[in-house]
């Protein structure tokens, strides 16, 4: 049967903003209270979805979360009416404002891990999302990314969804930027690569002594369990605690794999070799391209300020694969020289794409972080719900509806305005419509 990868990006939230809060993600703290452009931001994502399905590959759409989360600031003992709890949380807490404003959600790489039913004994597409405790912003947005991924993939005869990992430091989860699959046809059952920052119950273990490692050992193997997975086509790495220091926060800030090519910085990994050749053993007799980058051709800081490995590889349907880059890689006239050369050389990459998407760029985001890849079998696409997956008239009225509901800037300032709550959720009520999801959203359900 065929099968494909569908590339499922996070559309772009209405109160998009730069707030500073992911500490050691280095263009997240240095934009720390720029002002942000909602609408611009929402059509860069759009349009990168829009190039990729007119590339002929499947794009699927995954809805934002509902922000400001009020609930959360009730929690956590602000009370009134909306417009006072909106107002005393900027007076006395702004930073607690700020997080439970953030449009973080478009980073559908976050979102969840997903196994294709081809790598699981039960033969089923597996999803868990992740807790994301590591980011208190980033920790409130799994209760509703699970039911927005039910929404879109709800046949239970093709998806089984997990719930997050228990939110405690030594289950941390980042999902899928953490998580690479190598396998021949995405239809085969492949190889999974889990790649962890630390051991979660081994402080003795390397870790990273500056920023933090969002991601665990522990939470990557109760992932590999939950989703059936085959430790004979499991690999766990564990990334360079030093590259973590340095500002890669996510593996897929410094390595991406399609099908039979894993593209990787050489400063990457921990125990390099040894876990190429895992790797290899595990792939079968099937050659990997291991397309190695090293620090004399890209440093480690031109990696993290351009996103060089944040770039989706994507199989066309002629088989030929092509290399999506923020168009940072563009104006960096190293990494351009690189991908220059990548291209021209004997491996299965034959051309570079740069799409703009500085709004996310700006707050830690490239190509690769604003999806999540599914792969499915020809049956199982089929059993996505169509209104999620874009097609010209959703394409259309996802433009429409950015259009009509987004404002083209925010600050700060604009946080505590009642307004902006009562805007985000008058649009994020008329997506369940466009996106037939039915009340995934907190105040669609009281
Ligand atoms: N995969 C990319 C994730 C980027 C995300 N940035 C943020 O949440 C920044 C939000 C802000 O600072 O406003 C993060 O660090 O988890």
């Amino acid at each position: 049967m065929r099968a494909f990868e569908a590339n499922f990006d996070g559309l772009v939230g209405p109160t998009h903003n730069y707030a500073g809060l992911s500490f050691g993600n280095v263009a997240s703290q240095s934009n720390a209270q720029a002002v942000s452009n909602p609408k611009a931001a929402a059509l860069q994502g759009l349009e990168k979805m829009w190039s990729v399905k007119q590339l002929g590959l499947p794009q699927g759409v995954l809805a934002p979360q509902q922000r400001p989360d009020i609930h959360t600031l009730k929690t956590l003992g602000f009370s009134g009416s909306d417009g006072q709890i909106l107002q005393r949380a900027y007076d006395t807490a702004p930073h607690l404002l700020m997080a439970c404003y953030s449009a973080s959600s478009m980073w559908t790489a976050n979102a969840a891990t997903v196994s294709p039913s081809a790598d699981s004994a039960d033969h089923k597409v597996h999803f868990t999302p992740a807790n994301l405790v590591n980011k208190f912003h980033r920790a409130i947005e799994h209760p509703v990314t699970g039911r927005i991924l039910q929404a879109t993939f709800a046949d239970p005869a093709h998806f089984r969804h997990h719930a997050a990992l228990p939110a405690h430091d030594m289950f941390g989860d980042e999902g899928a930027a953490n998580h690479t699959r190598l396998c021949r046809d995405y239809g085969q059952s492949g190889v999974q690569l889990f790649v962890y920052g630390q051991h979660g119950s081994d402080p003795s273990q390397p870790k990273p002594q500056r920023y933090p490692a969002r991601q665990t050992l522990e939470a990557s193997q109760a992932v590999a369990r939950l989703h059936q997975l085959d430790a004979a086509r499991t690999v766990y790495l564990q990334q360079n605690p030093d590259v973590i220091d340095q500002g890669v926060f996510h593996n897929d800030v410094i390595a991406v794999g399609n099908q039979n090519v894993l593209f990787y910085h050489e400063q990457a990994f921990l125990d390099t070799e040894a876990k190429l050749a895992e790797i290899q053993d595990k792939f079968g007799d099937n050659k990997l391209h291991f397309i190695r980058v090293g620090t004399e051709q890209v440093s480690i800081d031109s990696a993290v300020r351009s996103y060089l490995f944040n770039t989706q590889i994507l199989t066309l349907p002629s088989g030929e694969m092509v290399i999506v880059a923020p168009t940072e890689c563009q104006d960096n006239t190293q990494v351009n020289q690189y991908l220059q050369s990548l291209v021209a050389a004997a491996n299965p990459i034959s051309n570079v794409l740069f799409y703009n998407v500085k709004q996310s760029m700006q707050n830690g985001g490239g190509p690769a972080c604003l999806r999540l890849r599914v792969a499915l079998t020809e049956t199982e696409l089929a059993a996505v719900n169509q209104a999620t997956l874009l097609d010209a008239a959703q394409h259309q009225a996802l433009r429409d509806w950015i259009n009509g509901h987004y404002r083209d800037q925010l600050t700060l300032d604009d946080l505590r305005d009642p307004a902006l709550l009562n805007e985000s959720l008058t649009a994020l009520d008329h997506l369940t419509q466009i996106l037939k999801l039915g009340s995934v959203y907190p105040f669609q359900r009281n």
